[in-house]
């Protein structure tokens, strides 16, 4: 298997996370296998590969959201800005703040739209006065560009929106709270494509001030919004499962036009399985 733990990518830049050989089992069952990657700081890095590779799998284990899970269980190092994510001291509940999560199904709160950014702003103690939360739910909302859709109703209900715009309310709670990364699981996979293509714009315009990591099955959307690529593929084993592993992660563009795996090449032009 490839270790990609010291690729230099060709937009040369900062480690922010940093996989060296992960290994991720549900009970007893590797799911996982061998996984080593560094993903770039302000960059978008897409996971692509097919059905059951483990790209969500590896996705929340970025932001620890597998411990929630009671069989989880990993082998080997997550490094975050060059800490290892999983030791003892690390608080998990302070991680998910910094590495924050958008999933495929917009899941806002019960509340208002202004409260769906509020509490966790509250909840984090970041902003001491009415006037400070004001400004923060303005600029979180600003920058997942959905401020002048809501401004005159940010007392309704979250759910009175549209799917693209609960998505993007989304967003907006995540990026409120100051993470330095974005996981992004499927975003568009429940949007009409006007709604996917403003997500898409999005994505490009957050990267000036966050890493982003996104899951998709549109090999599209990766060559749209991704500067970076990871393929994942599925192995079988007795059984009838499968595990899943790295095949290869570039540029995009290599990734797409001129991969090193013949895998990768028959994924990536649909000639697959
Ligand atoms: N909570 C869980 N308990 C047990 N097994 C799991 C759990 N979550 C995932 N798996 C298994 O781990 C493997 C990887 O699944 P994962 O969902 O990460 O793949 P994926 O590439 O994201 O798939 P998809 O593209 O279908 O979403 C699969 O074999 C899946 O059955």
């Amino acid at each position: 298997m490839m270790d990609y733990s010291n690729y230099q990518t060709t937009n040369e830049t900062e480690t922010v996370l940093q996989a060296q050989n992960l290994d991720v089992y549900y009970g007893d069952f590797k799911a996982v296998r061998g996984v080593s990657l560094n993903i770039p700081k302000n960059r978008v890095t897409a996971f692509i590969g097919p059905s059951g590779c483990g790209k969500s799998t590896i996705l929340r284990c970025f932001n620890r959201l597998n411990d929630l899970i009671p069989i989880f269980r990993l082998e080997g190092q997550i490094f975050y800005q060059n800490k290892n994510l999983y030791d003892t001291d690390v608080d998990p509940v302070e991680v998910r703040r910094r590495i924050g999560m958008v999933f495929q199904k917009p899941n806002p709160f019960p509340k208002s739209i202004y409260e769906n950014i509020a509490y966790g702003v509250r909840v984090n103690g970041l902003a001491k006065t009415k006037e400070q939360m004001d400004e923060i739910v303005e600029r979180s909302l600003r920058q997942a560009a959905i401020w002048d859709e809501v401004k005159d109703k940010l007392g309704q209900s979250g759910f009175a929106l549209s799917g693209g715009q609960q998505q993007r309310l989304c967003i907006a709670r995540t990026v409120a709270v100051n993470p330095d990364v974005v996981l992004m699981d499927e975003p568009c996979a429940s949007l009409d494509p006007i709604s996917t293509l403003a997500v898409e714009d999005l994505i490009h315009e957050l990267k000036e001030n966050y890493t982003i990591i996104i899951v998709t099955h549109n090999m599209q959307q990766a060559t749209r919004v991704a500067d970076m690529t990871a393929f994942y593929n599925a192995k079988a084993i007795e059984g009838g499962k499968r595990f899943g592993y790295l095949v290869e992660f570039d540029d995009t563009q290599t990734i797409f036009q001129n991969p090193q795996e013949e895998a990768t090449q028959q994924y990536v032009s649909g000639r697959f399985g």
